[in-house]
């Protein structure tokens, strides 16, 4: 990873009033998914801004890819095309009549062709699946196709950087699930992603690194699970330990060990309880059960329904945004929809066996994290993919 954003010794602050954050410093690197953690007015909103140049730092400089941000119009309309920024509430950001023309608005601006423009909109629409919204009117969408509607508006600029202020506020726990797994999805795809929240159950899972934020300062950066460990800086930035590094924690204190890694996930926590009962603990009496991933892409509506219901596995997962539109389309109903693999995984280590519908480059991360769970905690749940080319196209 090589660094891309360096934030040195800056400071903002609104008119007279007091610092909204003062003296940071912070070095992302390409491809992160760094959370900004904070409670409320601790300076998350702020800081996020200066990143691209929507607030210029009263104090300091910040460079992208080496070079100092400069606050002229031509150099902030590139850094703002390089650096996108989805606001908390969607409403701020989408101003045109029909969820098409605003999310052309970024690349007309940009002076692309109108045959470039065309393009670009529908890669967008196709990457955060609203596909077929292109005549709607934003004002009748929910809240998360309008959040959906924002992040395609920048992804159609094809930034580097990603920003998303408390990007699931507002959205009901599907639809918070949703945007978060579009969120890794863009990621895998390249995109670096910084958000802010103050959910501390949302970003633990899901973040590479989190930055506790207090009072306008940085007191902690790290991997989630540093970063939350030190029961003092989190009561100091008044938030809460995530639920499954208490549960860690507790499990510790009666002499249960977590093997030198903490938990991130419900699957971590199963594996530090299995491996203290190895032997012990109720495992299938049917051993493993298998782990089936098809890409949707390869074959027709039709077949995949049909495979679905021959197959008859225990539980349907659909990964990544365009797998989700197929199998809505085809009216195959998921069982799970976010954190596919892991939980998927938990299926097979108590016998049960899975499907997981997702696009091309999805089914090989399947493929490896499966491999990577077996071969890190010796055990052999069988991954398989079952979709092949329709050879009648
Ligand atoms: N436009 C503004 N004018 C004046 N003060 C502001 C403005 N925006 C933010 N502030 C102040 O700056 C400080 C940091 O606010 P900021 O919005 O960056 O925090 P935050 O961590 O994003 O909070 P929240 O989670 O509530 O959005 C707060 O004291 C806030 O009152």
């Amino acid at each position: 990873m090589k660094s891309l954003i360096e934030i040195q010794n800056i400071s903002y602050c609104y008119s007279q009033n007091s610092p909204a954050i003062h003296k940071i410093n912070l070095s992302i690197q390409s491809g992160e998914k760094i959370a900004l953690v904070g409670s409320n007015g601790a300076g998350k909103s702020t800081l996020l801004l200066t990143l691209n140049g929507m607030l210029e730092p009263k104090k300091g400089h910040i460079s992208f890819q080496g070079t100092p941000i400069s606050y002229d119009r031509r150099a902030l309309r590139i850094i703002r095309q390089k650096i996108g920024f989805v606001f908390q509430d969607p409403d701020v950001q989408i101003v045109a009549p029909t969820v098409w023309q605003d999310v052309a608005f970024g690349p007309t601006n940009l002076d692309y062709p109108e045959d470039k423009i065309r393009e670009v909109v529908q890669e967008a629409l196709r990457k955060v699946g609203l596909e077929g919204f292109d005549k709607r009117p934003p004002y009748h969408l929910s809240g998360g196709e309008k959040k959906r509607v924002a992040i395609a508006g920048v992804l159609a600029m094809d930034p580097e950087v990603l920003i998303l202020d408390e990007p699931t506020s507002m959205l009901d726990p599907a639809g918070s699930e949703d945007i978060m797994d579009l969120l890794d999805e863009l990621n895998h795809q390249g995109k670096t992603i910084i958000i802010s929240t103050h959910d501390v159950e949302l970003a633990y899972p899901w973040a590479d690194r989190i930055i506790l934020m207090e009072n306008g300062g940085i007191i902690a950066s790290g991997t989630p699970e540093n970063a939350f460990s030190d029961k003092e800086l989190v009561k100091r930035a008044r938030l809460k330990t995530p639920i499954l590094l208490e549960l860690c924690q507790e499990l510790a204190a009666r002499g249960i060990k977590n093997g030198g890694r903490l938990p991130t996930t419900v699957l971590d926590i199963i594996r530090i309880i299995e491996n203290e009962h190895h032997g012990t603990i109720r495992l299938s009496e049917n051993g493993y059960g298998i782990i089936h991933v098809g890409d949707v892409d390869l074959q027709s509506g039709e077949k995949v329904n049909a495979l679905v219901k021959k197959m008859h596995h225990d539980t349907i997962g659909v990964m990544g945004s365009r797998a989700k539109i197929c199998a809505r389309q085809w009216g195959i109903n998921p069982d799970i929809s976010y954190a596919v693999i892991d939980k998927c995984i938990l299926q097979a280590m108590n016998g049960k066996s899975s499907l997981i519908l997702t696009t091309a480059g999805m089914v090989s991360r399947v493929i490896e994290r499966v491999t990577h769970f077996n071969q890190t905690n010796n055990r052999s749940i069988p991954v398989q993919k079952i979709i092949s080319e329709d050879p009648t196209g």
